[in-house]
């Protein structure tokens, strides 16, 4: 990368950036993030100004916002039939969103670069030894030997290559014709079928197929529904990786990430004063905030300030996470603070990560626990008459034991079964389709109440994640 035009986006020096790796072999690091910064963008500039109008529609309660995917991705677990697993439970979950309550989703991957975590402690202790962390894929791996624990640079580039591997995928796959509406029924197949979700799944499924053929009974021209949008997202946590794959487009002349269409912060790197804060009001990606129990009001208005200081609709979400206990304590005041100053943030819920607990020395959540912080959410909004814009979930196509209820009531005894998440438990194919049922309903009340009016907030296939288009325009820092 040009280091003149490095500083124009990293703006890291002399600022406290937390959770970044130590790096052994820095002469590797510095070979490797000039090799990423030189590569090709992963996503196009008119793609993420596209998914900023749709969140800008959410944050208005024109559309509703899925966003979901892995707590981490990793590089082995990046398979064809994973991804699709992933993309087909998020294009289940948000057919029954929309069919439930006429809200059209923006559906958004935590996906193609989710590849770094950040951790509670830098270091792992398993009786006597203590070895660094696993901070996720692009850093180091899972196994705990001292070589594997080490960070390695070479693992941003995996890390670069993956996302570009899923992002063809998840490409082929909105535009490839499976996510055609008229085959919402093989949406299911491959998931287990004796769930009261997936027969729920299934009859909802007859209806489409019901509905559409009246539509073309009616000569109403179908080919809109034969290809959807769909967007990726991840922590942007590793600000050399990030910095590397910055690009500056020629036209507007302002900085994108190039790596994923929304970047969010995480709980833990939202020092407004930090490097986070600061890489991020350079770039003109939506961009999110976590914002966990203890944040406070004047928190928010700086990352308002500092992300959105021309109050864009779309530019800022803000993905709260408090717990099931605390939403509704300490979530008004913040929606408050935000109203009263013009700020016009999309507000996601994050029902995991504030309802994470230990049994048998695994993580996991209850799935009444998360339902009912979304449940809290949606009442908070509700209450102060703001908009609940969507849901942030970690989850997978996978049949995975590592939730705790659902509609198959998975219990303590299962989480030895199958238990796969590299870091923190994902709801299973099945416990998605019962949130997304449940939150439809929360959905249908809301828009009772407020008077929603999904219009034509989005267009099915007015613009798809697609290859061509601006990317000639987007040239290196
Ligand atoms: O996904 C979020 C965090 O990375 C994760 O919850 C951290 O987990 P830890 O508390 O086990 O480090
Ligand atoms: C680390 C995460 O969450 P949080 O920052 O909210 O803890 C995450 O979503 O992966």
């Amino acid at each position: 990368m040009n280091p003149t035009h490095s500083h124009v986006v990293d703006g890291r020096r002399g600022l406290p950036a937390a959770q970044q790796p130590e790096w052994p072999d820095q002469n590797a690091l510095r070979r490797i993030t000039e090799e990423l910064a030189a590569a090709s963008p992963l996503v196009l500039v008119e793609e993420c100004d596209r998914l900023r109008e749709l969140l800008g529609a959410a944050a208005r309660g024109e559309a509703f916002v899925l966003q979901g995917g892995d707590c981490a991705e990793t590089f082995a677990g990046s398979t064809a039939d994973a991804v699709q697993g992933t993309l087909r439970t998020l294009l289940q979950m948000a057919l029954v969103l929309t069919h439930g309550a006429s809200v059209p989703v923006v559906k958004v991957g935590r996906m193609a670069g989710q590849f770094a975590k950040p951790r509670s402690s830098r270091t792992e202790t398993r009786g006597a030894v203590t070895l660094p962390s696993y901070f996720g894929d692009a850093v180091n791996g899972l196994e705990f030997t001292p070589e594997a624990r080490r960070p390695d640079p070479a693992r941003l580039r995996t890390a670069y290559e993956t996302s570009a591997a899923t992002l063809n995928l998840v490409r082929a796959f909105a535009r490839g014709g499976s996510a055609d509406l008229h085959r919402v029924q093989s949406w299911n197949r491959g998931f287990l079928t004796d769930t009261p979700a997936a027969a729920r799944y299934e009859r909802l499924a007859g209806e489409i197929d019901r509905t559409l053929a009246f539509m073309r009974a009616c000569g109403v021209d179908p080919r809109q529904l034969h290809t959807t949008e769909f967007f990726t997202s991840h922590e942007g946590l590793l600000l050399d990786y990030e910095v590397a794959l910055t690009r500056v487009d020629r036209e507007s002349g302002r900085a994108y990430s190039a790596g994923a269409h929304l970047l969010w912060i995480g709980e833990r790197t939202r020092d407004p004063a930090g490097a986070h804060v600061e890489f991020f009001s350079r770039i003109a990606n939506p961009v999110a905030v976590k914002l966990g129990p203890s944040t406070t009001p004047d928190e928010l208005m700086a990352y308002a300030d500092r992300l959105d200081p021309d109050r864009t609709a779309g530019r800022l979400s803000f993905v709260v996470r408090m717990g099931r206990d605390r939403i509704r304590d300490l979530l008004p005041v913040l929606v408050e603070k935000a109203a009263g100053n013009g700020v016009r943030a999309c507000w996601l819920t994050d029902p995991m990560h504030g309802n994470t607990f230990t049994v048998g020395g695994r993580k996991t959540r209850r799935f009444d626990d998360v339902l009912d912080e979304v449940r809290g959410f949606f009442e908070v909004h509700r209450a102060l008459g703001s908009r609940p814009g969507g849901l942030h979930l970690e989850l997978t196509g996978d049949d995975v034991t590592e939730c705790l209820g659902g509609g198959r009531a998975m219990g303590v005894g299962d989480l030895r079964r199958d238990y796969a998440s590299a870091c923190d438990p994902r709801l299973n194919h099945s416990q998605s389709l019962d949130l997304a049922f449940l939150v439809a309903e929360m959905l249908q009340d809301a828009g009772e109440t407020t008077g929603r009016d999904a219009g034509a907030a989005t267009g099915r296939g007015a613009a798809q994640p697609a290859s061509g288009g601006r990317d000639a325009n987007l040239r290196r820092p």
